[in-house]
């Protein structure tokens, strides 16, 4: 059934079919497993269905950071492509698909999710008082033709100096532990970090400027 699409009024999205709006949005899959992907796009007010993408995450030979993202974040779009009438079977039209991928680099080695709370402590004591990039790479594929954009953006963290027990304190809370680089700024993490330079929902997971960027030239407008 064709329904209107309506815009979101808080950051959770919005269960049900596909929508489309006056101006036409195509239908749109998230390939992400992440509850904080799903609420950044919900919040722009667009509709969607999000698919887990089982991409395999491992990068060889490895690459520099940005280029790192992009693959990753472009494996994962492709391998949701290829499924896309499992995701939006009422679908009217074949959808884009948009995914993500982020890492932490620190002194040129990148830290992924800590394997473990003793992981977590040993990225976190490296974070702590010094600066480091979180980049994000995204990828907008067209499931009717198999055209893509990938994109990354990158923010530069400033932690603060922390002490041990804060750390083991933090770490105990279970939030570092599928994060990227150990901390979530969006949650108790943000009491960590002193500054950022760039854009907050990179390192959030999703850099909405540009993927709304992205997203226009497919001919989906947010605004
Ligand atoms: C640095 C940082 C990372 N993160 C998260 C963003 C990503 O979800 C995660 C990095 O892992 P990713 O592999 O990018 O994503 P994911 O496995 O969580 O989800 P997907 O299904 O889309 O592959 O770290 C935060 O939530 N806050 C932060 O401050």
């Amino acid at each position: 059934m064709r329904q209107t699409m309506t815009r979101a009024d808080d950051t959770m999205p919005r269960a049900g079919g596909l929508h489309h709006d006056r101006t036409g949005q195509r239908p749109l899959i998230l390939a992400s497993a992440s509850p904080r992907r799903k609420a950044l796009l919900a919040g722009l007010g667009l509709t969607f269905q999000a698919a887990a993408s089982e991409a395999d995450e491992t990068v060889d030979p490895p690459q520099p950071p940005h280029r790192w993202v992009e693959i990753l974040a472009e494996r994962k779009a492709l391998a949701v492509v290829p499924r896309w009438r499992d995701v939006v079977s009422d679908a009217p039209e074949p959808p884009l698909v948009v995914a993500a991928d982020t890492i932490v680099v620190l002194d040129g080695e990148v830290l992924g999710k800590p394997q473990d709370e003793e992981a977590a402590v040993a990225m976190l004591s490296r974070l702590q008082g010094t600066t480091h990039t979180v980049y994000t790479g995204v990828c907008v594929a067209d499931a009717a033709d198999g055209r893509r954009v990938v994109r990354h953006s990158a923010t530069r963290v400033t932690m603060r100096p922390l002490a041990a027990d804060q750390i083991r304190r933090y770490v105990a809370s279970g939030e570092p532990l599928d994060k990227a680089g150990a901390y979530a700024i969006q949650g108790i993490g943000a009491i960590l970090v002193d500054r950022i330079e760039g854009d907050y929902f990179t390192v959030v997971g999703l850099p909405l400027a540009l993927l709304a960027e992205m997203l226009a030239s497919f001919g989906v407008q947010v605004l």
